[in-house]
């Protein structure tokens, strides 16, 4: 082939993708009719691990990324830093290079040739693209002739990708801590006003005043959207740590990749996109309150690592070694059986047994009815507030029954809910709850069935949010979507649609 069209061809494959991998396999493709190649890698070197990064490889199984390190000795980076390394190395015996050799151990077998395009950057060597094949003296002149020419474009497509990957890191990074401060932001709002304190919620007031002087675990048990959050914000306010951080993390929520990094924070480096060191809630929780919601999803590996820090107070930064103290309170929160999850191996018992120590049951609001009226007029006059619809709703007294006899399955996040539905519905003025006067399931349609005695926790729960999400024709976030018509979080609604393997498409 013209040497020209070679070119062309080539770089229009390596750079035809912003996924270094898949560009990798394209280029492999269309080289290996040209030059011997059973695969193709790409490596990144990293002096200041001292370390080897292979990102990429394809070969006849297809395109893979890779994040595998290989360290190497201090004079292995002299070697490769050295000024006088050839642009392309042609190995006839992978054997006889005692770098390469062990670097490439797991993707090259040892009866093999190779050949390598150093890759540089501002004088700066990057990394190298590596192609191998079985056997030996594969390669000639010739081969290094052709794959030098492009160097250029495998400098600057890798360069490329890796900024990319790491932009993509950090955007979801940004967006997970966006969230974060957000929940953060919204709950020291809801800190400030508690309704029931004198009623429906008497009991549960009279532990938080007992417990709150202390630095004790707190554990709140209650249905989604009763108000743990709420009373947790409670314990916080009502404690010396006042002053100190209150830091919520909804456990449900974070991928379990991320869930460490997330609780324990993580070192610079420790692992691709980790671009600078960062704290995880434990730390920023440090001298205050960390709430960790939802606890019954954090998966058991990560309830070792949470117990270890509940016994020694200290922690270690993925990626870190130094163990750093915290002087934190934790409040935890489920609407699980924890009892159950733990005889079921679900849940680890020494660390029910170190939440536990002091339980706080919140009453659902089915339970403590006498509070609807006061709870739907305050939710009135804030949302009138927030949506500017200048007056103060009024409740007429036939609706307000109607609310009392509802059976409130979402609690007082539903109520909540339903009152600024109503507000929007009825343009502000008095408001009608005509659309509540069936219970949800009433609604189901028949192949749906509500739960049977035989089905499992999960196949229930499964079928239940199916069914509401058709109810709610398909809509998850929103209102009227099924998140709000089952009183959680939509970030809660996906995580568990994720672990009961739901399928919906975003809405
Ligand atoms: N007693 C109350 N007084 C005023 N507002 C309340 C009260 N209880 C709950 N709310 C409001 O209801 C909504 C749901 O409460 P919260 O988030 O505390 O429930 P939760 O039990 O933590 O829910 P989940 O289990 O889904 O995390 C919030 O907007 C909160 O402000």
């Amino acid at each position: 082939m013209d040497p020209r069209d070679f070119f062309h061809h080539a770089t229009l494959r390596i750079c035809g993708s912003l996924d270094i991998d898949k560009a990798l396999y394209d280029c492999w493709s269309f080289l290996r009719s040209t030059i011997p190649a059973d695969g193709m890698y790409i490596n990144l070197y990293m002096p200041e691990r001292r370390a080897i990064r292979f990102i990429a490889r394809a070969d006849a199984a297809g395109p893979e990324i890779m994040d595998a390190q290989v360290c190497i000795t201090p004079d292995m980076c002299a070697t490769l830093e050295s000024p006088n390394r050839p642009r392309v190395r042609i190995i006839g015996d992978i054997r006889t290079d005692p770098v390469t050799h062990r670097v490439a151990r797991s993707i090259v077998d040892d009866d093999s040739s190779v050949i390598l395009l150093r890759l540089m950057i501002d004088n700066r060597h990057l990394g190298v693209v590596g192609m191998h094949a079985h056997g030996r003296h594969r390669y000639t002149q010739e081969h290094a002739d052709l794959l030098g020419m492009l160097h250029e474009p495998f400098a600057i497509a890798t360069a490329n990708a890796l900024r990319h990957r790491s932009l993509l890191d950090t955007n979801s990074r940004l967006s997970r801590e966006n969230r974060q401060l957000r929940e953060q932001l919204g709950s020291s709002s809801r800190c400030s006003t508690i309704i029931g304190i004198d009623s429906g919620l008497r009991d549960v007031m009279t532990r938080v005043t007992q417990v709150a002087p202390l630095s004790s675990t707190v554990l709140l048990l209650g249905e989604t959207g009763v108000g743990k959050e709420v009373v947790a914000c409670a314990v916080h306010e009502s404690s010396p740590r006042k002053n100190g951080p209150f830091v919520k993390v909804n456990c449900g929520a974070i991928p379990e990749s991320l869930m460490d990094s997330e609780l324990f924070g993580h070192e610079k480096g420790a692992f691709t996109g980790a671009d600078a060191s960062k704290k995880g809630v434990f730390e920023q929780a440090h001298g205050g309150t960390l709430f960790l919601d939802e606890i019954g999803e954090l998966p058991l590996a990560v309830q070792v690592r949470l117990l270890r820090v509940l016994q020694t107070h200290t922690l270690v930064r993925v990626g870190g070694q130094t163990p750093r103290e915290v002087d934190i309170r934790i409040i935890a929160a489920t609407h699980r059986d924890l009892a159950t999850m733990v005889r079921e191996g679900n849940f680890r018992e020494d660390l029910w047994f170190r939440l536990n120590v002091f339980p706080i049951t919140i009453p659902t609001l089915r339970e403590r009815r006498d509070d609807i009226p006061e709870l739907a007029a305050w939710f009135a006059a804030r949302a009138a507030r927030r949506l500017g619809t200048g007056s103060l709703p009024e409740i007429p007294c036939d609706e307000m029954a109607r609310l009392k006899a509802y059976h409130w399955p979402g609690n007082v996040r539903e109520l909540e809910n339903c009152v600024e539905r109503a507000i929007i519905l009825s343009g502000g003025r008095v408001l009608r709850f005509d659309w509540l006067s069936c219970p949800p399931h009433e609604h189901l349609p028949a192949e749906h069935p509500v739960a049977h005695a035989d089905q499992t926790l999960d196949e229930a729960m499964r079928r239940h949010i199916e069914a509401t999400i058709d109810a709610a024709g398909g809509k998850i976030h929103g209102p009227g979507g099924a998140a709000e018509r089952l009183g959680v979080n939509p970030s809660t609604l996906r995580s568990k649609m994720n672990k009961l393997g739901i399928q919906y498409g975003r809405h």
